[in-house]
């Protein structure tokens, strides 16, 4: 059974060469964002992107990340995906994950179409074999044409999302990490690319999304997790979630 556990997880970034101005830094007090600390003798500041961050989502989750800008989802998604390692604290991950977004991460803009099926495949995860089974299905899907013998470099941005998205969902996904947003291609792609979604995400056993949007968090979301400043400040059903999120009265709102 699919599980993901965070016991703890923290992730911070240095930012060296930065200028620490702490006299503005203390009249602006940012509302967006992670919590800065400055080293004004290295000149250098650390941005706290997620701070003892414990959860549990277990088989059949489907959990929305909601929070003002800089909250901290997309670095939790990035540490799913392990993308991003934990500075501290615990990550289990059981099951397959596959992220979509950064669907175009393990292209090679040199390579043809073809060959990025192949690349992207393996950077996925799949076996040779996989990726052999399901060419077909995902030359079916992009419709590009003699498009896939040329460097993915001569496409366009709708292109490489054709590609890139019938590749990412050709996989069987245990945990499927969703960014809001995948929102570029035309009209035609765009209405196949929902069907799609959703018979993947479907099949999918726990699915963490990300998204500034009620309407969608509301439709797809079992549960959902407010985060603030890079720590999740509450969680529960989507609604009463959704109506804390929203009350003037609460942290969470002020600082969107
Ligand atoms: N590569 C990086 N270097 C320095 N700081 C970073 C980096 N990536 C993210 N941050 C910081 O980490 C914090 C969390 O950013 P993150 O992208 O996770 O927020 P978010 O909740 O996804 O925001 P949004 O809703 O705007 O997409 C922010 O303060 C951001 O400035």
């Amino acid at each position: 059974m699919a599980r993901i556990q965070l016991d703890n997880v923290s992730v911070s970034f240095p930012v060296y060469d930065s200028s620490t101005r702490s006299i503005k830094n203390r009249i602006l007090s940012n509302n967006a964002g992670g919590s800065i600390d400055n080293d004004t003798n290295k000149h250098q500041s650390t941005v706290n992107a997620l701070e003892q961050v414990t959860e549990t989502f277990d088989h059949g989750t489907r959990v929305g990340l909601v929070g003002h800008n800089g909250a901290g989802k997309s670095t939790l998604l990035r540490v799913l995906a392990g993308i991003y390692e934990p500075c501290s604290g615990n990550l289990l991950i059981r099951g397959h994950v596959a992220p979509l977004f950064d669907i175009a991460l393990g292209m090679d803009h040199e390579a043809t179409g073809y060959e990025n099926i192949r690349l992207r495949g393996l950077f996925l995860g799949l076996s040779k074999s996989e990726i052999d089974r399901k060419t077909d299905d995902i030359i079916d899907f992009a419709e590009l044409g003699g498009f896939l013998d040329l460097p993915v470099r001569t496409y366009s941005a709708g292109m490489l999302l054709r590609l890139a998205f019938a590749v990412s969902t050709a996989i069987e996904p245990e945990i499927l990490l969703i960014d809001e947003g995948i929102a570029a291609g035309d009209a035609a792609f765009l209405e196949k690319a929902n069907k799609r979604l959703h018979e993947f995400t479907n099949r999918a056993s726990i699915i963490v999304l990300a998204s500034h949007s009620p309407d969608l968090i509301m439709s797809m979301c079992t549960s959902v997790v407010i985060m603030e400043r890079g720590r999740i400040i509450a969680s529960g059903n989507p609604a009463e979630m959704l109506q804390f999120y929203a009350d003037p009265t609460t942290s969470a709102h002020r600082a969107q």
